[in-house]
Formats: C-alpha cells, structure tokens, sequence
C-alpha cells in the first residue's frame, strides 16, 4: 500500500477514473494517469480547459467519487482508507451555490459550523471572523437570496472555511462571476491563503486567475499532468517572445504562412481561428518588422499585431499542441451536439 510523502497536504499517485457512456459506448477516461503533490501551505492550482478532468480530481480527492486505480492522501491521509478523517481535514466550495438563499448569511454560516461539529458559540464567533474577512457584516442579517453573485460566492468560500481545515478545495471559485466581483474575490483569496496558512487547491479554467494566485500550478490536459512548476518557471521555460499576428482575410492564411516560413526568426508557426497566425522569436521585437515586411511584399493585409512575453495559454500550447481557447471550444461543441443527440434521441 502506498503512503503519503512527508511534507506533501495533497497527493495524486496515477489517478484513473472513466465514466460509462452508455450502452454501446466506449467508457469515458476522464482521468488518465494523473499524478501531482501539493507542499503543505500553498495555494496549488489545477489549469485546465472545461472537461480537462479537474473537477473528477478535486472529487476523488475530497471523497466524493472512486478512482478506478490510483492512490490519493490528503493532509497525509489515504483517502480511499480513511475517508471521514479526510473529510474532516477539508473544506470544499463546489462550482454551486451551496448556501440556503432562505437564510440569511450568518445562519447558513452557524449552521455550516455546527453540522462540523462546532458548538454554537464558537460557530458564532467564527462566522462573525469571516463574514469580516469577506466584507459580508452589514449583508450577515439578509437572506442570500438578495446577495450578488460576488456575494453569494464570498459566503460559499466563508462556508468551506468556517472549521478552520487544513485543506481548502476551490473548484472554480470565480466561474460566472462579473470581471469586478472576480478581481474582488482573487484578493480574498490570496488575504485566506496568507491569513488561514493552509493548502488550498484550486481548480480554474481562467490562464489569469492561475497566473495570480497559484504558487504551483499543474496544467491538466485530457486527464493527465502535461507540465507543473511556478507561473514563473513554466512561462521562462519557453524560450522567446510570442509573436501574434491576425490576418485581415482568412482566404489569405496559406499565403501568409508561406511568407512567415521566410522570415527564419520566427519559430513554432501555429494558426488559431483560421485566421491568427502564432510564433515564437528570440528577439519579437526584431522579428515582428520583418514578419509584417515579408506579409506587405505578398499585399496580405494585417489586422493586428503584438509581440508579448509568453503567457500561460502559450505553456499551455507548447505543452498539449493546441491552444486553450481551441480546448474550451471544442469542448463546448462536443457538449453541445451531445445535448443535441440527447434531444433527438428524446424526440
Ligand atoms: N458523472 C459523469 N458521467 C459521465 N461523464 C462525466 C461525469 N463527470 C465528468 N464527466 C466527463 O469527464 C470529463 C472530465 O470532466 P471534469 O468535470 O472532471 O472536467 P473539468 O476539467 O472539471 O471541467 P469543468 O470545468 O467543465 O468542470 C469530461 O469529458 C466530462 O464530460
């Protein structure tokens, strides 16, 4: 039987899980071989595009599903052998909304305590701590059904918290949530993160909000690993600035390419959306002239042009062979025919 590395809150040992698709279908493979251990301590994001396997990763770790094979320990604990002492040691703030909109915050967040085991005056004080920590005191006597979406979300993290765990599990904590609410609740996080001195793993779809908060960070693609390290250290690990350039007229893209094969500086030629044209150069600011110049000698016209350090969508590139907006696309489409199917199969 496998044991936890010492040091590690979180642990993923080769993880593989499938899904039935019903009669007739080959069995999903959700999760693939997954592996990856969080230091005590620290805020580990888990990136990947919807229906990468992020979601099946936090529920086995947090006991809510069974892997099919695989070992995984949380706050040192096999969860598979252990499953209450585990869920003692979490907290857990799913993507839906878990607070009662019928009760105000403060009796969801008492009522939270409690159901852990709190007694009622310590539930009490630890709910008036949060409700502070996440601006939600003069909102604490309103039923949640008149909150925000921001403020709604604040109080399902306040819940997840609210018995001080030693492992925090956030899975998309700012999924839906407006650009203004979603910068408020990435500096509530990173306040918890420091405050609270816990492991908190967060999954996300958003390259910003894993640039900003994760210490770690481990890019999941089609249920495994693909690569893992600092924000940092993955984007300094490609060598190069990223060069994009979009073209006025689709129709014009194999031309284009045929040019920017030309300029030798430009390495790593990818096309996105038919029509935006991705490289990466040593020097992008050298480059960028001279890919524009080989494009004007064709008479192909540019709509936009920009030359930028690298990001996590071009780690994420580098790594899985397509870009994250191509990922989330397809993953859209498929879900959508597969609705379709339903519908027709229904009708
Ligand atoms: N209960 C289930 N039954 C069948 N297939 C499932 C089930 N749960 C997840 N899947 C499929 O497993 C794959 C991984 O899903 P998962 O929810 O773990 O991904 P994710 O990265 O969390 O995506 P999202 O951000 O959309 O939640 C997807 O193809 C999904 O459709």
């Amino acid at each position: 039987m496998a044991a936890a590395t010492p040091g590690s809150a979180l642990e993923a040992v080769d993880l593989v899980k499938t899904y039935s698709q019903g009669r007739g279908k080959p069995a999903l493979r959700a999760l693939d071989g997954l592996t990856f251990r969080a230091e005590a301590g620290t805020v580990f994001g888990l990136l990947g595009p919807n229906g990468a396997g992020k979601s099946t990763t936090v529920k086995i770790l947090s006991t809510l599903s069974h892997p099919d094979s695989g070992d995984a320990f949380v706050a040192g604990i096999d969860v598979r052998r252990h499953p209450e002492q585990v869920r003692r040691a979490i907290g857990f703030v799913a993507q839906k909304q878990v607070s009662d909109p019928m009760d105000t915050g403060i009796e969801n967040l008492v009522l939270a305590g409690q159901l852990q085991g709190m007694s009622t005056k310590a539930a009490r004080t630890r709910a008036d701590e949060l409700l502070d920590r996440f601006t939600l005191t003069t909102a604490a006597r309103r039923q949640v059904k008149t909150y925000s979406g921001g403020m709604a979300r604040k109080l399902d993290v306040a819940i997840g918290l609210m018995h001080s765990p030693e492992v925090l599990f956030l899975d998309e904590p700012t999924t839906g949530l407006d650009p203004e609410a979603r910068a408020e609740m990435w500096a509530e996080i990173e306040r918890m993160s420091r405050s609270e001195r816990m492991t908190v793993l967060l999954t996300t779809h958003y390259l910003e909000e894993a640039d900003r908060l994760a210490d770690r960070l481990a890019i999941v693609d089609h249920g495994r690993i693909v690569t893992e390290g600092t924000p940092e250290q993955l984007k300094s690990g490609l060598r190069g600035d990223a060069v994009v350039i979009e073209l006025r007229d689709p129709d014009a893209l194999t031309n284009a390419l045929a040019a920017i094969a030309r300029v030798p500086e430009l390495r790593e030629v990818t096309v996105e959306a038919g029509r935006i044209v991705r490289a990466r150069a040593d020097e992008g600011g050298a480059a960028l002239p001279l890919a524009l110049a080989a494009l004007d000698a064709e008479g192909l016209r540019v709509a936009s042009a920009t030359v930028a350090r690298p990001s996590l969508d071009d780690v994420y590139l580098a790594h899985t062979g397509h870009s994250f907006a191509a990922a989330q696309d397809s993953f859209a489409r498929r879900a959508t025919d597969a609705a379709t199917n339903l519908e027709r199969a229904a009708s």
